[in-house]
């Protein structure tokens, strides 16, 4: 049987920024094709976290391995596929297609000087493909709508061919229904394409619907694999220090 490593693996994570302690001993793993929601309160550390993750904040102390390797040692970041928190506002103004800001995608793979290949091209095009927006692919991204954008920002890092991809707040101002919608592309990608999903959510719903593991993340960290146990009314009022009541309903 072949061995697979995680995906990410920390063990004791510490991270200090300024004297303020941000992140407390975090320790957990995720495994290949997981889908994994990333909740806690604002300021609790989870984007933190995933720079961590990605190597642009260096911990205080602990060990990150990616893919089974040191984070220090590790090169292969074209694997893993980053939209941060804010890409949907990308300024009106901004210049380029949709086309173009997918294409930009595949620099990590061949340089910002490089030539496209037809593999650079197919890769583009089914990107685009996925997330919905071929129809929209001479169109400037300043003038897209948010929810557009958004995808157009999904598919850019999916143009990388990523084994594993991290979304920061993929909601922010985007409506309800459209919101549903996005989730279930995203585990649609999860299912279909055997694509590791990790993201951040403030939607406490959504971490009710299919998730392989949650991490709440307020300075410590507490790993649940039972999303179920988490949505609980004690459970939430503890965790965010605030009363709060759940709802179930059949959607
Ligand atoms: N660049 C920075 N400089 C100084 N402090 C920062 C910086 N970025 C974040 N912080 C602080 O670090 C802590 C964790 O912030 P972080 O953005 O990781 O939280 P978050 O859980 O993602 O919050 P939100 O849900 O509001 O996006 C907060 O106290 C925040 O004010």
């Amino acid at each position: 049987m072949k061995f697979s490593p995680s995906l990410f693996d920390v063990n004791n994570l510490n991270f200090e920024r300024h004297g303020n302690l941000v992140l407390k001993g975090a320790t957990f793993q995720i495994l290949p094709g997981e889908y994994c929601a990333i909740i806690g309160p604002n300021g609790g550390g989870k984007t933190t976290l995933i720079r961590l993750l990605l190597g642009l904040e260096k911990p205080t102390s602990g060990e990150i391995k990616l893919f089974g390797t040191s984070q220090k040692r590790f090169r292969d970041w074209n694997r893993i596929g980053y939209v941060p928190q804010r890409s949907a506002l990308v300024d009106g103004s901004f210049p380029a297609t949709v086309r173009e800001v997918v294409g930009m995608g595949r620099y990590a793979r061949r340089g910002i000087f490089g030539f496209e290949s037809s593999e650079d091209k197919s890769a583009i095009v089914e990107a685009m493909e996925l997330m919905g927006v071929a129809d929209l692919s001479d169109r400037l991204i300043g003038n897209l709508s948010g929810g557009q954008r958004q995808r157009v920002m999904i598919a850019r890092a999916l143009a990388s061919n990523p084994d594993v991809l991290i979304v920061d707040e993929p909601n922010t101002g985007i409506d309800v229904e459209s919101q549903h919608r996005f989730y279930e592309l995203l585990r649609t990608l999860n299912r279909t394409k055997k694509l590791s999903i990790l993201f951040i959510t403030h939607d406490i719903g959504v971490i009710a619907e299919d998730i392989t593991r949650v991490l709440f993340v307020n300075q410590t960290l507490l790993v649940s694999q039972n999303p179920a146990e988490v949505v609980r009314c004690d459970e939430m009022s503890r965790l965010y220090g605030t009363p709060a009541h759940v709802v179930c309903h059949n959607h």
